[in-house]
């Protein structure tokens, strides 16, 4: 009888809830010990506990899926279709099970213990010293030493254990009915034509980012020289401030175009004592003055903000949801940089969506896509980040507010957010079709370099061949983070500032708006990220925006002016826009 079945579903669902949360906690603690402490012990703590999850796992997706779905309120329907899919738990091989989990774990450890040796004797580990020196050197020869010999030390030491990653993933995920690990990884976003999707807000940017580009290469050249350009017009890959070229706001202090006080607060933080701890109070006070919940007690004992010095760590900044409802948590290796600044309120952002949807049932505890996971934090920096904001807290002094700062500002904003949007787009398209088959380890390397040539117009300073892995240089891939939710995140913040600047009574150009201390848009915020998954995300966005799909119309007009002013430099320069799509025969 249907009530009956109703009922024991609902007794299913909330033994569920309990249940997974012991065994996600147990998880939760095993990894983030590795994480913060990587050795052999904790790595086999945690590999062992991995079987426990899948059997876990296993169990309640062969139970729920004995419950006729289409009975049900859409809630548990929804509900009961996260615990069937299983995703790589559904390996049925316990040893290849053991494996993947294994072999992840080595590519992300080699990544994460990495050092270079320079010339001159240094030695540099990732974070921080090859960051920074990425972002501060202005030697070519410098620069390129670190670009290729981090490459060497990183990913040229896991292309083997890759193609075996790529195996067992997608061994895993087709028990589940899918044709390959990058089909299960889009069908979290539930969108019928994903990918053409994409590919459409990648033009909508498109003409913005190449007259960024043109001028970006035009100032370069005036300081590496011509001779350092292939003819192609691509850039050399590691002139921009940054070893993966997704962000250039580190060049700021040579492109920005007026001579004002730098919206690079750095050296300004550093001035004033800053410490990791200031940065992430900023951030929380931030989330606070919205009238969003604050960090609690276990959040400021239990991260990790700055990088120890006795132990190896995966460094790259992550937030932490342990599934209890109470315990929260960052590591992130801080330095004193705007950078950091901004990632810190990028991490305490995953932190506020963990908070806001804690006491919905589990299946539920997730972004209403991985898009909007990524975009929260995000939306709040653009706030910070305002000229008024920052002068607000003291990091800025004689800011005026006038035609020429906005340009500098908005070029700042431009730096990482427009040039990322073609390194965002072109990663999965890379792995979507390694998972796929269309690119075989054969061409790994190859496929890799052409996806860069074409979406962002830079290009390998030294001859790359199949030895190297440059996929594996950047941790997405050996740390199995899929990475479109990045480029939506970057479309989506837009939107999401421009519907939360209206509803704190913000008026005149998008990017001078801040909404600190708005409890009009952090109710807006609460309402939307409280729901968590338990919504199709097009029913969040238009609970936030009015509308249900996501389009690049709010950057666009965000970046309006400097979009002009581009176009009007690079036509008076007479240079002309865009490179050639494939990359150049000879390397400079
Ligand atoms: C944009 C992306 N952010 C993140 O990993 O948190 C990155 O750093 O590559
Ligand atoms: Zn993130």
């Amino acid at each position: 009888e249907i009530t009956d079945e109703l009922a024991e579903a609902q007794r299913f669902l909330d033994n569920y809830d309990a249940a997974a949360e012991a065994v996600y906690y147990k998880s939760s603690i095993n990894w983030w010990n590795y994480n913060t402490n990587i050795s052999d012990h904790n790595l086999q703590i945690a590999i062992d506990y991995s079987l426990e999850v899948a059997k876990f796992d296993k169990n309640a997706s062969s139970v729920a899926s004995q419950f006729n779905l289409s009975r049900y309120d859409d809630r548990m329907r929804r509900q009961l279709s996260y615990i069937v899919n299983l995703g790589t738990s559904a390996m049925k091989d316990e040893t290849k099970l053991q494996r993947l989990a294994a072999v992840s774990a080595e590519m992300e450890s080699i990544y994460s213990r990495a050092t270079v040796r320079m010339d001159d004797g240094r030695e540099l580990a990732l974070e921080p010293g090859l960051t920074k020196l990425l972002a501060t050197s202005r030697n070519y020869d410098e620069l390129l030493e670190a670009w290729q010999k981090w490459r060497d030390v990183s990913g040229r030491e896991m292309r083997e254990k890759y193609e075996e990653f790529v195996e067992l993933s997608n061994e895993a995920i087709r028990n589940n009915g899918y044709s390959d690990t990058g089909a299960y990884w889009r069908s979290w976003y539930e969108t019928e034509n994903f990918e053409q999707i994409l590919e459409g807000l990648y033009e909508d940017i498109h003409p913005l980012y190449k007259e960024l580009h043109t001028y970006t290469r035009r100032k370069l050249i005036e300081k590496y020289g011509e001779d350092k350009f292939p003819r192609s017009r691509h850039i050399p890959a590691h002139l921009l401030g940054n070893m993966w070229a997704q962000s250039w706001n580190n060049l700021l202090d040579f492109l920005q175009p007026y001579d004002k006080e730098s919206v690079d607060v750095t050296p300004v933080m550093q001035r004033l004592n800053y410490t990791a701890v200031k940065m992430f109070e900023l951030s929380d006070d931030f989330f606070g003055s919205l009238g969003l919940e604050r960090m609690p007690a276990e959040f400021w004992n239990h991260s990790m903000i700055v990088k120890p010095n006795d132990r190896d760590v995966v460094c790259h900044a992550s937030a932490w949801d342990f599934s209890n409802g109470k315990d929260f948590r960052i590591k992130q290796c801080t330095e004193i940089t705007m950078d950091d600044l901004i990632t810190v309120h990028h991490e305490m952002g995953h932190i506020e969506y963990y908070l806001l949807y804690k006491n919905q049932p589990i299946v539920f505890r997730k972004g209403a896509n991985p898009g909007f996971h990524e975009a929260v934090g995000d939306v709040i920096s653009l706030s910070v980040r305002t000229p008024k904001h920052l002068r607000e807290i003291g990091l800025l002094q004689d800011i005026t507010d006038d035609e020429e700062s906005d340009i500098n500002f908005l070029l700042s904003i431009a730096l990482d957010r427009v040039a990322f949007i073609p390194f965002g787009y072109l990663i999965d398209q890379w792995r979507w079709r390694v998972f796929s088959g269309e690119i075989t380890p054969a061409t790994y390397n190859e496929k890799w370099w052409q996806l860069r040539c074409r979406y962002q117009g830079i290009s390998p300073p030294v001859e790359r061949t199949e030895e190297d892995f440059d996929p594996g240089a950047k941790y997405h891939i050996p740390g199995n983070t899929p990475y479109i939710r990045y480029f939506v995140s970057y479309i989506l913040q837009f939107q999401l500032h421009d519907a939360v600047c209206k509803a704190a009574g913000h008026s005149g150009p998008l990017h001078k708006c801040d909404i600190y201390r708005s409890h009009e848009a952090g109710d807006l915020l609460r309402d939307v990220l409280s729901l968590g998954s338990s919504l199709p995300w097009p029913d969040a966005l238009e609970k936030i925006t009015g509308q249900r799909n996501m389009n690049a119309s709010s950057m666009l007009t965000y970046f309006d002016p400097l979009y002009e002013w581009l176009k009007q430099e690079n036509i008076k320069a007479g240079d002309a826009t865009g490179w050639e799509d494939a990359c150049p025969q000879n390397i400079p």
